[in-house]
């Protein structure tokens, strides 16, 4: 490309063929910039020239130009193209077009100037550094169906590179353009070996050494860089990298969001609609309104069935089916001096032919005349490919692929087309036997199944398949890391037993610790079938030589603290320690004081183990005593916050450590906490100071650990289900438990009302409520948050009678424990606070909440809340009340479901289940949300169970070399903190 400069500095010559080069690299460069429009081409050149003319030296050129007055502008303009030998603009213009269709002609007008001389004589003129202009969002890009859609630009740099021996400006040329530019007979660039788009001839005959080496079995076609995909512009890999496409692996696990049937809408088309529609373009032009706007109407037909048609509508009737032919308009408007000439418009509207098949989706809205709709917020993509095209006509299920990072679906389509044609049947990781016995696709089969399907069937199928590896491979690297960490092999064999054995290996309750066995007999009810079932397979776990690592879920409230307690009481036994985490002060003390009134229930003093309260609350003197203890081993029990992983807390003879709500710790302060207690039981092994009569390799062993959680985030929820963790579950709720009545409300008077009205029945009736509050404070920003000091007046006001109590996590831990004691002691009838309730807190009599801006809070988030009340035998009731109407409907799922599963896999499907292998804690929205784990549960097990099978016939993959790399490509295998 050539820098305005240059035209000057052939200007300097004043002698008429120097001013026609001038204007010939002038208007290349103009043209290149503007997209030649005639308009803007005129407007540039004229002012520049006339800039020139007008500056005293160049007098020569005014006197060439005959010129007489800088303000006959119109005559200056009717000599250039005399000038450049042309009759007149128009013909010029028309001249100029013609060459930019032929690549030949371009070739040989850009050959025709010596551009290593022009470098050499003028400095000033940069060759091939001036990127195109976007006019306009082009966003069909350079169309397979005309190669001349590359910008002149584009060409002419890559030819300049050739000629000039630079090496590429704009990104990597297939070398077989630049061989071709320069053969002996030159001139004539033989498109059908160029690296440009749509071009399937590329692949075959042009760069036949890249195919051969992408097809190679032993190279990894996956993981090759996008820049191995044939037939694409510097442009386009441009773009597909900036929408994070950097592999090929990347670009074909972008699966489409759904299919479309290649049927128009039945039925009666209703304005506001949003429909999808194929059908064939009738017309396309360009209406210039006025000088400054302009439009482009596409007028597409399409066969839609009809189920009450007027007859004279009717094209076509098979038999019961009767179809309507219906027009879509199409318009886009355009405004701007530049924009709206008719020839920038006849630009546009050529882009669609008469017969053109496309695909058109939008909003429908009815014109007057009948069967005759325009279409807003459009998109038209051609199935431009006969492919595309043969799936129309067959009827196959035509994929619509989610948008990313901007990039226009039918780039994205077209280049997964060509990776798919890069693939080969060996590409597949797995072991051909594991496909057949778990009926599975083989890899290729499922890539071009999900991409490319005949039928639905071949679609699920194909989907199953990268489901299952997505599964799989999460769970090959969870066990692969596990087994890499222990060291024997009978440990490696012992852990994969575990992991393959999901069979309820249980301990019966006669032979349970006499310690837990007296806790189970003070306990003031009875275990549930689940609660009793759980312990006995914690037990069961505890006993085994290897470190256990298990998931304790069940619905909030369903009774989990006395599984864990029971659990700690076995292994405090034992004469080792159990520490207790909780995620804050409030359910510390609560677990502490609940733990220590069962104990006092216990008979005979003599085996009542010494527990102990830690938290940031804890007085230093009081807390220096309790780090003593723990140490020495006097304390058998420790329930704290997280200053149990302080660096200052020291155990004698760990054990276990249960965490309470561990998704509320983060997975670095979980692994704190097992790194924590692993160094503490081998610091006591060196010291021998164990009270225990377990062996040495015992004694060494990383303690168990005993996660808890009602509503698993997404991450915990995938590993729990088959990463390295065992799951235990809670299925039942103590009897006497009646489901809790959910109302979603719109916070306005009306709704205020309702549950004012509500409360003072609850409260006549005996009960007791919860106010929730997102806030602690008003504040200036968010006027419609209700905050929970603010409205803590107006609230006792309103219930005289009923004393209120507040408690949020500004207030001291001493407050928060007198506030929370009264209203569990029945002293205070109502409760404003702040989320700090959400997690844990137990009052079994508390009947009723009342959420303010519930909207502000996430779904699991609500569901916890609610787990606070219904806790007992009292009917209860739960009000959630939005700002808006518009938030309503999210709050309404609430009232439908109670089951914090449910959600979690609600928030799985809708936050991704996150960087399962690394260390990201939050989900992420997922490009493809391919796998359900509602319904993909099936596919997970046999997963798990492939897993299993590699990892126990090659612990270290080593029999399974492809296997083990694709892992890595995958996944770094980066350990994680627990
Ligand atoms: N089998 C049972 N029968 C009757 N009540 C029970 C039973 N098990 C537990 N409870 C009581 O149910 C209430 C809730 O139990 P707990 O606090 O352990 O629930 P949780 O599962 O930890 O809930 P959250 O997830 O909300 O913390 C407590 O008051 C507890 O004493």
């Amino acid at each position: 490309m050539i820098a305005p400069s240059s035209a000057q500095s052939w200007l300097k010559g004043g002698s008429e063929s120097h001013l026609a080069r001038a204007i010939s690299l002038e208007f290349r460069w103009g043209r290149s910039k503007m997209m030649c429009s005639r308009m803007r081409f005129r407007n540039a050149l004229g002012s520049r020239l006339f800039r020139w003319c007008s500056r005293d030296k160049h007098t020569s050129v005014r006197k060439l130009l005959e010129v007489d007055g800088i303000s006959e502008r119109s005559k200056l303009l009717n000599k250039v193209p005399v000038l450049m030998g042309y009759s007149n603009t128009q013909y010029l213009m028309e001249q100029e077009r013609v060459r930019k269709e032929s690549a030949t002609e371009l070739i040989s007008v850009l050959k025709e100037i010596d551009f290593a001389e022009i470098s050499a004589k003028f400095p000033c003129i940069k060759i091939g550094d001036s990127s195109p202009i976007e006019l306009y969002d082009d966003s069909a890009g350079p169309s397979p169906a005309n190669v001349n859609d590359l910008s002149i630009s584009e060409e002419s740099s890559l030819i300049t590179q050739h000629i000039s021996g630079e090496p590429a400006v704009d990104g990597e040329v297939c070398p077989e353009l630049l061989a071709d530019a320069t053969t002996a007979d030159g001139n004539v660039l033989d498109k059908s070996k160029r690296c440009l788009p749509g071009e399937p001839a590329f692949v075959t005959e042009a760069c036949p050494e890249s195919l051969a080496d992408a097809t190679s079995p032993d190279n990894n076609i996956l993981d090759k860089d996008i820049r191995s995909l044939p037939g694409t512009t510097s442009k386009q890999y441009r773009k597909l990298e900036d929408g994070g496409f950097h592999t090929i692996r990347k670009l074909l696990q972008h699966f489409p969001r759904t299919y479309a049937d290649l049927q128009n809408p039945q039925g009666l088309i209703e304005d506001g609609q949003y429909i999808m529609f194929f059908g064939t373009v009738i017309s396309s032009k360009g209406v210039r309104i006025r000088s400054t706007l302009g439009f482009v109407e596409v007028v597409v037909g399409c066969s839609i069935v009809e189920a009450k048609l007027s007859s004279s509508d009717v094209s076509c009737n098979s038999g019961a089916e009767q179809k309507q032919r219906i027009h879509l308009h199409l318009k886009k408007f355009f405004s701007g001096q530049r924009f709206s000439s008719q020839y920038f418009l006849n630009c546009i509207s050529s882009k669609h032919k008469e017969g053109d098949i496309v695909y058109v989706s939008g909003k429908v809205k009815k014109v007057l005349s009948s069967g005759h709709y325009d279409l807003k917020e459009y998109t038209i993509d051609k199935l431009e490919e006969e492919e595309q095209q043969s799936t129309l006509l067959d009827g196959k299920p035509y994929p619509i692929y989610p948008s990313k990072a901007g990039l226009e679906a039918r780039l994205l389509g077209q280049s997964i087309s060509r990776a798919l044609k890069m693939l080969t049947p060996d590409i597949d990781p797995i072991p051909p036997e594991v496909l057949t016995e778990f009926n599975l696709a083989n890899l290729f089969d499922a890539y071009m199944g999900i991409h490319k399907p005949k039928n639905r069937d071949e679609a699920d199928f194909a989907r199953r398949r990268l489901i299952f590896d997505d599964f799989f491979y999460l769970q090959l690297g969870r066990l692969f890391q596990m087994l890499e960490a222990v060291g024997t092999r009978v440990e490696k064999e012992e852990l994969l037993y575990k992991c393959e054995n999901h069979e309820l290996n249980a301990v019966g309750v006669d032979q349970w610790s006499p310690l837990a066995n007296k806790l189970l007999k003070a306990l003031p009810y009875s275990l549930t079938a689940s609660q009793l079932n759980a312990v006995k397979e914690i037990i069961w776990d505890l006993r085994r030589p290897v470190p256990m690592n298990r998931l304790l879920q069940g619905d909030v409230g369903c009774g989990k603290t006395i599984v864990a307690f029971l659990a700690c009481m076995e292994v405090v036994n034992s004469g080792f320690q159990a520490a207790f985490m909780v995620p804050t002060e409030i359910l510390a003390v609560q677990h502490y004081e609940h733990l220590t009134s069962l104990l006092e229930k216990l008979d005979g003093d003599e085996c009542k183990p010494n527990i102990a309260l830690l938290t940031g609350s804890t007085s230093t003197r009081e807390s220096r005593i309790i780090r003593n203890g723990l140490k020495t081993g006097e304390i058998s029990m420790v329930i704290g916050t997280h200053t149990l992983i302080a660096d200052k807390t020291d155990f004698s003879a760990l054990r276990i450590s249960v965490i309470d709500e561990q998704q509320r710790f983060g997975v670095i302060q979980r692994g704190r906490f097992n790194n924590k207690l692993y160094t503490s039981s081998s610091k006591l092994s060196d010291e021998n100071t164990s009270a225990d009569e377990a062996s040495d390799s015992e004694t060494f062993m990383a303690p168990h650990v005993l996660a808890m959680s009602a509503t698993p985030i997404p991450r915990t929820l995938a590993l729990a289900l088959y990463g390295d963790m065992s799951l235990t579950q809670i299925t039942d709720l103590p009897p006497g438990r009646q489901p809790i009545e959910t109302l979603a409300l719109e916070g306005n008077d009306a709704g205020f009302e309702t549950v004012f009205q509500m409360m003072r029945d609850e409260l006549m009736d005996g009960g007791k409520v919860y106010l929730v509050y997102p806030i602690i404070e008003e504040s200036e920003h968010l006027p419609q948050l209700h905050a929970a000091k603010a409205d803590f007046d107006s609230i006792k006001q309103k219930f005289e009678g009923y004393p209120c109590g507040l408690l949020h996590g500004r207030m001291k831990g001493a407050e928060k424990d007198e506030a929370l004691g009264s209203f569990r002691s029945g002293e205070t009838r109502i409760l404003l606070a702040t989320q700090v309730i959400e997690i844990g807190v137990d009052v079994p009599d508390a009947s009723m909440m009342i959420v303010m801006n519930a909207e502000r809070f996430g779904m699991s988030q609500l569901h916890q809340l609610r787990g606070r009340v219904g806790r007992g035998g009292k009917k209860s009731r739960c009000v959630f009340l939005s700002s808006t109407s518009s938030t309503l409907p999210r709050l309404k799922v609430l009232e439908n479901s109670s089951d914090g599963f449910h959600l979690a896999n609600a928030d799985l499907v809708m936050r991704g289940p996150g960087d399962l292998l690394g260390k990201k804690q939050s989900g992420h929205l997922p490009e493809f949300p391919i796998a359900r784990l509602e319904i993909d549960g099936s596919i997970l097990q046999e997963a798990h169970l492939v897993a299993l099978k590699i990892l126990g016939t090659s612990n270290d993959l080593s029999l399974f070399p492809r296997l083990k790399v694709e892992l890595s490509m995958r996944q770094p295998l980066c350990l994680l903190g627990d």
